[in-house]
């Protein structure tokens, strides 16, 4: 799945020794997990969304969001604070970053837990060009171990691994202000939480609370983070998000971004299966040709049921309807045997289309018993069918007057 190294390619911007340093690290750390928990049990999940940017971009703010859209319960792993030794904390408080070797193990560990095994958000990772190549690695392990298990009895905890990276993007200008905004919001909170004995206290970095330190984040940031995800973009479904504006407005561009792309998403088995099934967006294209061509072809072909067809709905059905302008919403029973002729209800929906109303049809029959047996007992019926008709429209706002 990984694209191999290039030094041709200026795009490629992980050195040889990176590389080097990230297979060392990879395996070490795969090795460790192997022993731990055992082959059967290194199960990634089946999609991982990786929420990259800068310090402020708003990847806390936006991971409800995000895993709301993509239908995920699990929470979100803050691969900060899965960094919480001593020692890692005191490089966060400076705005450096932890060691790959630490952070690479610390989140493949964390990822092998059942509650991710559909999905996890992964705020904060990769950040460096050695975790990218981590990254890639861990994913040709999992499809390696998709194919091993393809026709196993555990094969659904191997499925193919689909990768999402989600890049928000803010200038240095916003990074600093919205981590200055934040540290101000979490030293506001803790006020409240020691004056009222009520909540707990939350962390608060350092870096929040200096304009330099902010600052110095954010260079890190450009320095080892911001290649590394560009990076991303060759090999996984990339989505660069303009994270500048009001909340709402990134809302919007995510959810632009993360639209059903089921192709590239689905086991190439399923999406077969599933691909004689025309998608929505491809049958509403022509749809109002369609229906032109068919009134005009009841019109020009079967000129004698179309008329009356019209005739009725005039005469029995807009009256009704009429009736209903305020809700939009009508229901008419008819039992005439004109419709027994399938071709005429055909031609009832498409006129009601054609005049603004969206119409649909319940067929019943009804049984009313006519004859008995008097010898066996056995009761006949006569059988005819019923339709109810189900109107709706854009009814009328006005409500009073
Ligand atoms: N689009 C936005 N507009 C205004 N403020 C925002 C926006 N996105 C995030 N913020 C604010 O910026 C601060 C940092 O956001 P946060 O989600 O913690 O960033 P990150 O997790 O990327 O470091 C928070 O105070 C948050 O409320």
């Amino acid at each position: 799945m990984s694209a191999p190294f290039n030094p041709s390619d200026p795009t490629d911007v992980t050195s040889d020794l990176e590389i080097k340093d990230a297979q060392v690290i990879f395996n070490t750390v795969w090795r460790t997990l192997t022993e731990d928990v055992g082959h059967e049990h290194l199960t990634f999940p089946k999609e991982l969304i990786l929420l990259g940017g800068a310090p402020g971009a708003g990847k806390g703010t936006h991971t409800r969001f995000i895993m709301q859209a993509r239908g995920l319960t699990c929470p979100p792993i803050v691969v900060s604070n899965l960094l919480n030794t001593p020692e890692a904390q005191k490089i966060k408080d400076d705005g450096r970053m932890v060691g790959d070797q630490e952070v690479v193990g610390i989140v493949l560990r964390e990822l092998l837990k059942e509650q991710y095994r559909d999905g996890a958000v992964l705020d904060g990772f990769p950040r460096t060009s050695v975790q990218v190549e981590c990254l890639k690695m861990l994913v040709d392990r999992v499809v390696q171990l998709h194919g091993e298990y393809a026709d196993t009895p555990l094969a659904i905890n191997f499925r193919r691994p689909t990768i999402h990276a989600m890049v928000l993007f803010v200038g240095e200008k916003t990074s600093v202000d919205r981590q200055l905004q934040r540290g101000k919001e979490i030293e506001a909170y803790n006020r409240e939480v020691t004056e009222t004995g009520i909540g707990r206290l939350h962390e608060v970095r350092s870096t929040d609370l200096d304009p330099e330190k902010a600052r110095r984040r954010y260079q890190v940031f450009k320095e080892k983070t911001w290649d590394a995800l560009q990076s991303l973009k060759e090999i996984y479904h990339y989505h660069f998000i303009n994270a500048e504006g009001a909340i709402d407005e990134v809302e919007a561009n995510i959810l632009r971004e993360l639209q059903y792309q089921s192709s590239l998403e689905l086991d190439p088995r399923t999406f077969d299966r599933l691909s004689p099934i025309p998608l929505a967006e491809e049958i509403i294209i022509h749809a109002r040709q369609d229906l032109v061509r068919r009134l005009d072809s009841y019109e020009l072909e079967h000129s004698e049921l179309f008329g009356k067809v019209v005739e009725l709905v005039e005469s029995r059905f807009m009256p009704i309807i009429t009736r209903h302008a305020l809700s939009g919403r009508a229901i008419v029973n008819n039992e005439d045997s004109l419709f027994d002729d399938p071709l005429a209800l055909a031609m009832l929906i498409d006129i009601f289309s054609e005049r603004g109303f969206n119409a649909c049809v319940d067929k019943t029959i009804r049984k009313t018993p006519n004859s008995v047996d008097l010898q066996t007992g056995t009761i006949g019926f006569l059988e005819h069918s019923v339709y109810r008709i189900h109107i709706r429209f854009e009814g009328s706002s006005i409500r009073r007057g």
